[in-house]
Formats: C-alpha cells, structure tokens, sequence
C-alpha cells in the first residue's frame, strides 16, 4: 500500500429536490495522514464519506486523491485507490469469511484471471491481522457484529487501497479488537479519514480532527486545536470538560447537560 493526498475542495451535496445537507466544506490531507471526522448525529458525516469514497457525486466541488480527479477515474481504478469500511454491512451472509476478503482483489483483477498465489497470500495476511484466520471458513451471517466488522476492516486492506475511508470502524468493536484495529490502522501505509463518535479516540488517533455542525465544518486542525471544549460544546449542545489525566499525560472529554437541557 502508499498512500495518496486527498485534497477536497467547496464540496456540497443535497438529495435530489432537498435542501443541501452538507455545504461548502474544504480541506487537504498530506498522504498517510489521519483525519477525524466528528460532529452530532445528522451533522452530515456519513455524507461527506460518501463523496470521498465515489458513493455521491458532489453537486458542487471537487475531490482529488493524489492529484487525480475522483470523478474522472473509471470506477475500478478508483476503488483501487480508495476503500470503505461503512456501517452498512453486506447481505452475502452465505459467503465465507474468506470469500468476502476476496472480494476486495475484485478491482485489481483483469478479466476472468482468477487468484493466484500473491493475490492468495495478501488475503491470509489480511485474516490473520484482523484475528480472524481461525474464522476464515465461517459463513459470515453467522458471526457477531464486532466479528463482522472485522471481516470489513480485512476486506478493505485486501483492496490494498491508497485512502482508507472508515465510518464509524470500532462500532461493535470489545475494548481489545477496538484497540487493536485502531494500532493496526495507524500503522498502515495509508491515508484515513474516518467518523468518530468517541472524542477521546479521535484525539488519540488523529492527526487532523473536523468538526462539522448541521453540514458545515466548523473547526478543522490538531485534535487539540479543533476538539477545544466552546467547540465541542457547540457542536453537540453540551457542557464539555476536558481534562489533562495524570500520570499517564492523556487528554479525556468529559459531558453533561447543560443546566436548562434538563427536563426533571
Ligand atoms: N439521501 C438522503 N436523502 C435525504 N436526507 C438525507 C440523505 N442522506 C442523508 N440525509 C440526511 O442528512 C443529514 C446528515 O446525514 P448523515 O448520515 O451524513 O449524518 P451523520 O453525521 O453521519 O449522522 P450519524 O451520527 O447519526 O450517523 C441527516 O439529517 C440525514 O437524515
């Protein structure tokens, strides 16, 4: 994998006779880099993925990944740059865990060729990382939903994509395989930008967090210039504290409702 800028310029999109949901929302993110998105439910997060991952077209904008127009790729060659992992999981329950990581070779194949050794090793390698080797054989609708999750998580690396578009990847996720696919990522060769509704991994995890509010970005920069508590106060009509934990030197958000929030 090498990853790829992305550079998002003005981007807006609305349904069709709607109002626009999201409007107006630039940013460049240096390839390898990571970037949190967060923001209320209804903000227009999973919104602003779909554009990056070539699910909308943008009614208004552009997106570049590594200097390329998304839109004026072919399909396969954009999903050999860029991979999702969505809160949506697919319906193939018959399939096996490992017939759907091989789904991901699907833009890398030409023709009919069907898989050879490499395309075979990249497979296992990306079922052992996500813990699932042990699972490989399993029909997929009979997993648990952290183990389904997984399973996405393994198919987008057997994509072998540039960008890493994520939203929501620990939902479902135990405290460990949380943990562990979060070190895992970051240790890829990729660029990510990935929802988050937990402010406290976004900080840890992101290089760069946006905060949008009712389809705008709001803030944008370091975790600690963008995630400051008027900010996150704003944005999810809270009263938030953040907090500098010692000894281990980590920052933690804390919340409550606002005295006049309160209905008892
Ligand atoms: N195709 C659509 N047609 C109409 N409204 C839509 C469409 N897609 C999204 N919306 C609306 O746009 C708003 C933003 O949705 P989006 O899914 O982007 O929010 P989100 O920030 O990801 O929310 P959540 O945290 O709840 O997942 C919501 O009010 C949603 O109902």
């Amino acid at each position: 994998m090498t990853a790829a800028s992305i550079s998002a310029s003005d981007l807006s999109w609305g349904p069709r006779h709607g109002p626009a949901i999201l409007k107006g929302v630039s940013f460049d993110l240096a390839a390898g880099r990571t970037l949190g998105i967060v923001g209320a439910n209804g903000a227009g997060k999973s919104t602003l993925l779909r554009l990056l991952y070539r699910f909308h077209r943008p009614h208004g904008g552009k997106v570049h990944i590594g200097g390329g127009d998304l839109w004026r790729m072919t399909p396969r060659a954009a999903a050999r740059r860029v991979a999702a992992v969505l809160q949506e999981q697919p319906t193939d329950f018959a399939l096996s865990v490992r017939e759907i990581a091989e789904l991901g070779r699907v833009p890398h194949r030409r023709g009919l060729s069907g898989s050879g050794t490499r395309e075979a090793e990249i497979v296992e390698a990306a079922l052992h990382r996500l813990d699932l080797a042990g699972l490989a054989e399993r029909r997929f609708g009979t997993l648990s939903g952290g183990e389904k999750q997984r399973v996405m998580v393994a198919r987008a690396l057997v994509q072998e994509p540039q960008v890493l578009i994520l939203d929501e990847p620990t939902n479902h996720l135990d405290i460990r395989h949380q943990l562990e696919v979060l070190e895992m990522l970051r240790g890829l060769d990729v660029t990510i930008v990935t929802s988050l509704h937990d402010l406290n991994l976004a900080f840890d995890l992101c290089d760069e967090v946006m905060v949008l509010s009712r389809g705008q970005m709001i803030a944008h920069g370091t975790p600690d210039a963008a995630l400051d508590p008027a900010t996150v106060a704003h944005a999810f009509a809270v009263t938030a504290r953040r907090e500098r934990l010692e000894p281990s030197g980590r920052t933690r958000f804390t919340y409550s409702l606002t005295a006049s929030d309160r209905t008892y």
